[in-house]
């Protein structure tokens, strides 16, 4: 279940008339997702996604929501949010942020072959390109700032082999961020959760990826490690599937290709990807927030990949 704002039709048919979509005719409750409150409604123009925001307030919001207008404007295949009268993307309705987004056709495709991976990668690497003239700047909200000051708090909660595990992380992870390789590495707008979860896919097509509210600059090479590390793994072990791996990194390359820093990076950026995960999991197990974490997502599954990036060796990025 996922609809923490109920919203009916007669809420909806007098709010709708600010939008270019004529009436509101149905509106059906979204039951998967944990952040927001999701509806597709059925208009006179079409079928739409309406989110009510339950977290991210009106002054985050225009960073998401301008970001997936510029990149479904130039092509990308995302959800194009709706503007009102006005021209916002982002109304209040129940007194919350809302927005109406596009709908997507297809499904998420959760057992990914490496032809699916390869579409991944050729759109994941003309979002970063696209996304560099988009003017507004909002940090990843989940990058090392958020490590740093996350980490003190979940310790105690961890087996002494695990703290340990994850205070080697950060200590690596904060030298890391100091050293030239990373400031040489090519930033931008990035996904920062493109999941299985949050990619549509109509047979072997890619129809778009959606739900961008963890999206913010970081370096374009985090994004890639954070992609991988879902699409590309056997979900049981947390290893890497060199077949599905080779697809979509190479997919990428021929698109934007991989510089000589980030051959360098890729594995302590595999690494952060992994961290980042863990962590937020950790967090979100030992201290939910309210009701929005139903099903607290497996924290061991993202520490049994960390070990993995850690002790393995990396397939290299294809190089120019
Ligand atoms: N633009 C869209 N087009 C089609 N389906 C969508 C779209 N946005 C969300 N959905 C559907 O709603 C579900 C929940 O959305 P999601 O953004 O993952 O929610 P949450 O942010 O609450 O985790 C998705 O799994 C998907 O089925
Ligand atoms: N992908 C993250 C959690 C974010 O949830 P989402 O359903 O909004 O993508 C994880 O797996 O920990």
């Amino acid at each position: 279940m996922a609809v923490f704002t109920s919203v009916t039709l007669e809420d909806l048919t007098p709010w709708m008339k600010q939008f270019p979509l004529g009436k509101a005719l149905n509106i059906r409750g979204i039951a998967s997702g944990i952040e927001n409150s999701n509806f597709f409604i059925d208009t006179e123009q079409g079928e739409y996604v309406l989110t009510i925001f339950e977290n991210l307030n009106f002054e985050q919001l225009p960073f998401y929501l301008k970001l997936m207008r510029h990149l479904a404007d130039r092509g990308v295949l995302v959800p194009a949010p709706i503007a009102n009268v006005d021209g916002e993307l982002c109304v209040a309705l129940h007194g919350k942020p809302a927005a109406i987004v596009s709908k997507l056709n297809g499904s998420s495709q959760m057992e990914p072959q490496a032809v699916h991976c390869a579409e991944v990668g050729a759109m994941l690497a003309r979002m970063h390109l696209i996304g560099r003239d988009f003017t507004i700047h909002q940090a990843n909200l989940r990058s090392l700032d958020w490590w740093q000051t996350t980490v003190p708090k979940v310790l105690s909660f961890l087996s002494d082999t695990n703290r340990q595990l994850m205070q080697d992380e950060i200590a690596f992870q904060s030298a890391f961020a100091l050293t030239p390789t990373y400031k040489a590495l090519a930033t931008g707008p990035v996904h920062a959760d493109l999941f299985r979860n949050n990619v549509m896919f109509d047979g072997e097509q890619l129809t778009g990826f959606f739900d961008f509210y963890f999206a913010g600059c970081d370096t374009w090479l985090f994004d890639v490690a954070v992609t991988i590390n879902d699409w590309c793994i056997d979900l049981a072990s947390g290893e890497l599937d060199l077949t599905r791996v080779n697809a979509m990194l190479n997919a990428y390359h021929a698109v934007r290709p991989f510089t000589l820093e980030e051959s360098q990076a890729w594995q302590p950026m595999l690494r952060a990807a992994a961290f980042r995960f863990w962590l937020s999991r950790v967090y979100d197990f030992y201290q939910p927030r309210d009701a929005e974490m139903l099903t607290p997502h497996d924290p061991t599954h993202f520490e049994r990949i960390l070990r993995l990036r850690v002790s393995q060796p990396t397939p290299a990025l294809p190089q120019m």
